[in-house]
């Protein structure tokens, strides 16, 4: 992460009684087993094993070196990969296909270059499933804009915007339908560092507001110290979990915290990890 010292995410309170408590798990992985099956037929384990819980409320950094699982672990957790063996369960149901109640955020933004920033947001009211009226969720829209720091930007169209806007419309958008957890695919690593840092800070700030249990992928061992409760630390592939660290750094958290001995003994402690069990790309 660059140094962008002073910026902090703004509520006070949400971060730290999540280390504290240990609520119910909202989702659950038991011992969960992907293995693909190539073009040339040749069988691909790219998950053995896998078991978790994440309590409601939580951040879960997934790190691991590249081509470990971490995705196929996110779209197994969406509902839109069947898993080859194990549970999941989400509030306590077998999760067996996409449900509203879960949103994602992908690398790049996926906007609709023809529709408006709140058309763009209000988009999976219009496709969802259910008869959902558009007009129900405009007030919605408008607080969800206020939350990602795009108030006044309803009008304007994805081309008039920059990166890290455009993915906070992308946030927006999955937040519409109240989801209770957000699944990002490194959502800010099309970004240049300085504006990755400064996104990291807003992401804190709307996670603390919204409440939502985040699941957010990523290579940076920086950013995943940076943000978490809690880091999922993955082996090479086949993707098992072999670590998982509580990051007992305060909240709100501040991009000028990366510099202290506490942050730096978990960047550390986790590179040696890698450095004993194979490399972060
Ligand atoms: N549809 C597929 N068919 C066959 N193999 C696949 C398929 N999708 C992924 N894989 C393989 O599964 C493994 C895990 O892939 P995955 O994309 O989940 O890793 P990742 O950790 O997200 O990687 P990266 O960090 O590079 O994005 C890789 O070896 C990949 O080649």
């Amino acid at each position: 992460m660059s140094d962008l010292a002073g910026k902090s995410a703004d509520d006070k309170s949400a971060g730290d009684k999540l280390i504290n408590s240990k609520p119910a798990d909202l989702v659950t992985a038991q011992n969960v087993r992907m293995v693909y099956t190539s073009r040339n037929a040749e069988l691909v384990t790219a998950l053995d094993d896998v078991s978790f819980g994440i309590a409601e409320g939580e951040f879960i950094a997934l790190l691991g070196p590249s081509g470990c699982g971490k995705t196929t672990l996110l779209k197994i957790l969406t509902g839109t990969l069947k898993r080859t063996s194990g549970e999941v369960t989400m509030r306590g149901q077998p999760l067996e296909g996409p449900r509203p109640d879960i949103g994602r955020v992908f690398q790049t933004p996926v906007l609709l270059a023809w529709r408006s920033v709140l058309d763009n947001i209000l988009l999976p009211i219009e496709l969802g499933e259910g008869r959902l009226q558009r007009r129900d969720y405009e007030a919605r829209a408008r607080d969800y804009l206020k939350m990602v720091g795009l108030e006044g930007f309803e009008t304007k169209y994805p081309h008039e915007l920059s990166g890290g806007m455009q993915q906070r419309v992308a946030i927006g958008r999955s937040l519409i339908r109240d989801p209770a957890m957000l699944l990002m695919d490194e959502p800010f690593g099309a970004l240049d560092a300085m504006t990755r840092d400064l996104m990291n800070v807003e992401l804190l700030r709307i996670w603390q507001a919204s409440r939502k249990t985040i699941v957010l992928v990523t290579h940076s061992i920086a950013e995943a110290v940076f943000l978490a409760d809690r880091v999922f630390v993955m082996t090479p592939r086949p993707g098992r979990l072999s670590e998982i660290i509580p990051i007992d750094l305060p909240r709100p958290r501040h991009l000028d915290m990366i510099n202290s001995p506490e942050f730096g003994h978990y960047v550390r402690r986790i590179g040696r990890h890698f450095a004993t069990h194979g490399a972060v790309a």
